[in-house]
């Protein structure tokens, strides 16, 4: 079994739907402002009227209750729901391991523990309904990284670097880490681009600039904008009150503000079908609800926007661009790509085609993330991750809609 199919279960996804959009902010490496940007964004997310909640995945070296002036080394209440309550700092929700311990007593945790914890922070607090949860990981591709994009529909990741080559090219094995584990790439952010002078708030360009802006296009992803440099930054994080609240007039503070408008209208141009869901085949019970905005010509092609039961036999879908696509579900059971179907060094198909019953019919469909969905067939077979790329180019398996 593969970690994907370990993490994905459809019960690990069930339940989110009131979490929102996840949005993970990542680094390739430590300190190129990656809290910094994940609160301000949050902050600026909930100045924009949404819902926020804010969890710091940093569980080695938690910095988000500094920076928003939250009590540390206190147990957090217990809701009346058994959920743990998170605390509340200028208008978001926020949960830190940093909470939970002293600041000078950093967790020593070994690596299912950390898992667990990350589960914890995302499952059992009390997040109420959320527009945004904002998940702060820690910096560099490990672990953590893996653990949150495999358990949760993670809508995208957004990667902070700075302008340095050195940096810029750490940011790229990560965007690559995120590409690998089907985590879309929101957009890059360039942080610490440029000096604003104290006194009249004018940036000035003292080291290489662009740097993110190139990177974003030569791996076709988006740029999200350029944070200058801001000693003001620093005093706001060890004063517990971010920027786009102690200096909502500074130049970063609209950049902030820039990212967050760019992000949630893209979450919203790109939503797709809501996950999670565990749909069965038979009754059709459990359908997964067609996404709430109209499909569109310019819209993505491995968006699905509306899955169908045709017929017994045949998987409708309906893609964000508007192209209409129906599967036969026999041919769905025999492009299962999992280890025991596809021998994985080779390549190689090891699942017998006359072994597939001409009768076969799915008995379940269930979301994994928001990027593949799991089909358990009436053979038995339940191990297959069909992404939605792998479906869209399923065009030989299309029947004329007649
Ligand atoms: N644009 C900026 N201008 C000036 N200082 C900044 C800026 N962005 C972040 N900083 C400062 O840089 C330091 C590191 O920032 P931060 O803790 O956000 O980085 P990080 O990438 O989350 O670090 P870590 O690897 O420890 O998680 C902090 O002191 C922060 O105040």
């Amino acid at each position: 079994m593969t970690t994907a199919q370990a993490t994905s279960s459809p019960a690990g996804d069930l339940g989110m739907a009131h979490l929102g959009q996840i949005i993970a902010v990542a680094s390739g490496k430590g300190g190129v402002g990656k809290s910094t940007v994940s609160t301000n964004l949050a902050l600026a997310l909930a100045a924009q009227g949404a819902a926020v909640g804010l969890v710091d995945a940093d569980l080695y070296g938690p910095s988000v209750p500094g920076m928003l002036g939250i009590e540390t080394g206190k147990a957090p209440m217990m809701s009346p729901s058994g959920k743990v309550t998170p605390a509340q700092a200028h208008g978001i929700k926020v949960i830190s391991m940093g909470m939970l311990t002293d600041d000078d007593k950093p967790a020593i945790l070994r690596g299912p523990m950390v898992a667990k914890y990350l589960r914890m922070f995302v499952l059992d607090v009390d997040w109420g309904k959320l527009d945004f949860l904002i998940l702060d990981l820690p910096p560099g591709t490990g672990d953590t990284q893996l653990t949150l994009a495999q358990a949760f529909p993670l809508t995208g990741a957004v990667v902070v670097s700075t302008p340095q080559d050195v940096s810029l090219k750490i940011a790229r094995r990560g965007i690559r880490m995120m590409e690998q584990v089907k985590v879309p790439i929101l957009g890059i952010v360039e942080n610490m681009s440029g000096f604003t002078c104290p006194s009249c708030n004018e940036v000035t360009h003292i080291f290489h600039q662009g740097g993110g802006a190139e990177i974003a296009a030569s791996l076709g992803v988006p740029f999200l904008g350029a944070i200058p440099l801001d000693p003001a930054i620093v005093d706001c994080g060890d004063e517990g009150r971010p920027l786009v609240i102690a200096h909502p007039d500074a130049p970063a503070a609209a950049v902030y503000r820039d990212i967050a408008a760019i992000l949630s209208g893209r979450v919203r141009a790109a939503a797709g079908i809501p996950t999670p869901f565990d749909w069965h085949w038979a009754d059709d019970a459990s359908k997964p609800k067609p996404a709430a905005h109209a499909a569109n010509a310019g819209g993505a092609t491995e968006v699905p926007m509306a899955l169908n039961r045709r017929d017994g036999r045949t998987l409708a879908l309906h893609w964000q661009d508007g192209h209409d696509q129906q599967i036969d579900v026999r041919d769905l059971r025999l492009a299962c790509r999992c280890a025991a179907c596809v021998d994985e060094m080779s390549g190689r198909a090891v699942l017998e085609p006359t072994t597939v019953p001409l009768n076969i019919v799915p008995t379940r469909i269930w979301s994994l993330g928001n990027y593949a969905i799991g089909v358990s067939f009436s053979d038995g077979h339940s191990s297959g991750i069909y992404t939605f790329g792998q479906l869209r180019g399923m065009v030989a398996a299309e029947v004329e809609d007649v």
